[in-house]
């Protein structure tokens, strides 16, 4: 369960989130809004890579302003730009870090690693170097780094801008397949459209928070 209590985060002049409280349950949520309304920092308050200035944010009863490390076991987080994530020369050395922190046997290891190559049809990349995947390989490099650890939550931003369709199509069915708690953040409303609840940022509040149908459709409103 995670909690946000008259969250509010101000840079310098700039107020980007304020007064958010809510209680986020369902398995899979969307979060849409217009450039700048504060859906990425909303995001990066789950993982201590943002905190808040105002009120405070839990995820299973911890603060990750307070308890980062133990909170980001439990939230993977995927970012806009896949090479601010992929941080190893070579691919199998990049999924393999995470799980090595973890002091997993070798055996699940490469067991792990074998088995998300094949689903995102990357294993011919295992030993390749990361940085000459496309854009969208990379992409799904970075998405699968994260579903590797199997944490709790998953924080999606923007996970299918480098995408061709196959593979944004991939990337859908991957995440309704996914028994983890899903948070994704996109412009892409066709992926948010079978979620559980979508909320609405506009200038760093939440403006709707509806079924995908009903929110969608004011969202369309409001953009027009
Ligand atoms: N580190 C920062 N320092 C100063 N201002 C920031 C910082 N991060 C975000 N902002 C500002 O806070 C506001 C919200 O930004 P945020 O990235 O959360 O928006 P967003 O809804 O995710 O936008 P986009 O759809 O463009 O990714 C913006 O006005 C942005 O300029």
């Amino acid at each position: 369960m995670i909690r946000f209590e008259n969250v509010s985060v101000q840079f310098d002049a700039r107020r980007a989130l304020e007064g958010i409280d809510i209680t986020l349950g369902e398995k899979r949520i969307g979060i849409i809004g217009a450039n700048g309304s504060g859906k990425s920092t909303f995001v990066r308050l789950l993982n201590g890579l943002q905190t808040a200035t105002g009120g405070r944010v839990l995820v299973d009863d911890l603060d990750p302003a307070k308890d980062g490390r133990k909170v980001r076991r439990h939230v993977g987080f995927v970012f806009q730009n896949p090479d601010n994530q992929i941080v190893y020369p070579v691919v199998e050395e990049d999924l393999a870090f995470g799980l090595k922190a973890l002091k997993l046997p070798k055996d699940e290891i490469n067991r792990r690693i074998d088995e998300i190559l094949a689903r995102y049809d990357l294993s011919a990349f295992k030993t390749h170097p990361s940085h000459l995947l496309s854009g969208g390989q990379k992409q799904l490099l970075a998405i699968s780094g994260v579903l590797v650890m199997e944490p709790r939550y998953i924080v999606l931003d923007e996970p299918t801008t480098l995408l061709d369709l196959r593979n944004r199509n991939r990337v859908e069915r991957a995440i309704a397949d996914l028994d983890q708690t899903v948070i994704t953040v996109s412009h892409d409303l066709d992926l948010i459209a079978g979620y559980d609840r979508v909320l609405v940022f506009e200038n760093g509040k939440i403006v709707v928070d509806d079924i995908p149908a009903k929110a969608i459709a004011i969202y369309r409103e409001m953009m027009a």
